[in-house]
C-alpha cells in the first residue's frame, strides 16, 4: 500500500482522542500520516506541533448542521472549496487511504476521499447514535467501525493503553472524581459543589476537572467551602487522575466513557442533554443495561441517588468492567485497514 494515509476529524476531545490513537498506531508501524482538521475547535491544540505527523493541515471549516439560510449556503460553499483542496492534496501524495473519526473537521477530507477514484474511506463512529456527516458518508465507506454496532468488525473502542495499565479493582469509595468531558460541564461542576460538603464530612477526597471556562469560579467555591480538592481545568494526565479515584461522576462522551471502563472505575453518568440525537444518554444506557454504571438525566439529578450509588456494591461493578472492553482495538482496526489495502 501507499506509505501515506490521511486521518481526518476532530472539533472536540472525543474525536481527537480517536484520531490520536490512529496516528500513534500508523506511526508505530512506519506509515506516514497526514492529519486534516479545522482551524476551529481544539484540533490545532492537539496536533499542530505533533512530530509524529508528516503534515498537519488545518482548514477554515465550521459545522453546517445547526445553521440555516444564507449561513448554511456559505458553509456548504466553503466545504466545497476545501474538498477541492483536499482532492489536490490526495493527488499530490497519491493518497489511497483516508480514515475519518467524524465531526465537522472531517467533512472536506471525507468528501474528497469519495471523489478520488481508488481511494478508500474508513470511518470510526464513536457514539451510539451516528453523527450527521457519518450518516451521509457511511454508504461510501469500505468499513465502518463502532463500539455500539453489532455489525462492526471490531467492537472495542480505541482507548489509550495507559488507562488499562493504571486500572484497579475498587472496593470502598475514598476518592470521587468529577469529569466534564473535554470542555468541562457546568452542570457537573454545580453538582460537585453541592455534594462536596457531605463528601468532605465523610472523609472522601475530591478530584475535579472543571473545563477552562469555569475553573476560577469552581476553585473559588471550594476555597469558600474550605475544602482542599484537586481542581484543574484540563489535564493531559487523565489516567493518573482516574486511577486515584474509586468512583466517578462524568459526562457520557464516548472516549471518556470507555476510558472509565478500561480503568474499571464505577461511574455515575450525567449525559449532555443537547448532544446530537441524545447520543450521550444512549452511550451510557448501553452500559446501564448491563448493570455496569449509574445514569441520570440532568433534570432527574438528585443527591440521594448519588450517595446511594457510592454506598452500593461498587466492587462488583469494578470487577465486571474488566470484560466490557479489550485493549487491542486500534491494532485490530489498523490490521483490517492494511490488509484491505495490500
Ligand atoms: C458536547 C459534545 O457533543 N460532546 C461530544 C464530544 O465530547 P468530548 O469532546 O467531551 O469527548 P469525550 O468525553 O468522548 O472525550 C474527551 C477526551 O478528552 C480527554 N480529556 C478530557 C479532559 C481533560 O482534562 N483531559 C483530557 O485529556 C479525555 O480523557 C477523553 O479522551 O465527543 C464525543 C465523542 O464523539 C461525544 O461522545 C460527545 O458527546
Amino acid at each position: 500500500m501507499n506509505k501515506t494515509v490521511v486521518v481526518t476529524g476532530g472539533g472536540t476531545g472525543g474525536h481527537l482522542k480517536v484520531a490520536d490513537a490512529f496516528i500513534e498506531e500508523f506511526h508505530h508501524r512506519g506509515i506516514d500520516v497526514i492529519f486534516i482538521g479545522s482551524t476551529n475547535g481544539q484540533d490545532r491544540a492537539w496536533f499542530e506541533h505533533d512530530t509524529r505527523l508528516k503534515e498537519a493541515i488545518f482548514l477554515d471549516t465550521r459545522g453546517v448542521v445547526n445553521k440555516s439560510g444564507f449561513a448554511k449556503i456559505l458553509s456548504l460553499g466553503n466545504i466545497f472549496t476545501k474538498t477541492l483542496y483536499c482532492l489536490g492534496l490526495y493527488f499530490k501524495y497519491d493518497i489511497k487511504t483516508v480514515i475519518s473519526v467524524g465531526g465537522f473537521s472531517a467533512a472536506a477530507a471525507t468528501f474528497a476521499s469519495i471523489l478520488k477514484m481508488g481511494c478508500k474511506l474508513y470511518i470510526h463512529e464513536q457514539n451510539s447514535r451516528m453523527g450527521k456527516l457519518n450518516q451521509i458518508t457511511t454508504k461510501f465507506a469500505a468499513e465502518v467501525f463502532s463500539s455500539f454496532d453489532k455489525k462492526s468488525l471490531v467492537k472495542d473502542y480505541p482507548v489509550e493503553k495507559e488507562f488499562f495499565l493504571t486500572a484497579r479493582v475498587r472496593d470502598k469509595v475514598k476518592t470521587v472524581a468529577f469529569f466534564g468531558g473535554s470542555q468541562g460541564a457546568i452542570c457537573i461542576n454545580d453538582f460537585a459543589l453541592k455534594v462536596a460538603p457531605r463528601l468532605n464530612e465523610m472523609g472522601i477526597k475530591i478530584i475535579h476537572q472543571t473545563g477552562k471556562n469555569d475553573f476560577e469560579r469552581v476553585s473559588f467555591e471550594y476555597n469558600k467551602l474550605n475544602i482542599k480538592a484537586d481542581v484543574f481545568d484540563f489535564s493531559r494526565k487523565i489516567p493518573q487522575k482516574m486511577t486515584k479515584a474509586d468512583f466517578a461522576v462524568s459526562r457520557a462522551g464516548a472516549s471518556t466513557l470507555w476510558e472509565l471502563c478500561a480503568n474499571q472505575l464505577p461511574t455515575f453518568f450525567i449525559p449532555y442533554k443537547h448532544a446530537a440525537a441524545d447520543h450521550q444518554y444512549y452511550n451510557a444506557k448501553a452500559l446501564l443495561d448491563r448493570g455496569l454504571c449509574f445514569l441520570k438525566r440532568e433534570e432527574e439529578l438528585n443527591e440521594e441517588y448519588f450517595f446511594e450509588a457510592i454506598n452500593s456494591d461498587i466492587h462488583k461493578i469494578s470487577i465486571e468492567l474488566i470484560s466490557s472492553i479489550n485493549s487491542n482495538a486500534i491494532s485490530l482496526i489498523v490490521d483490517i485497514i492494511l490488509k484491505d489495502n495490500k
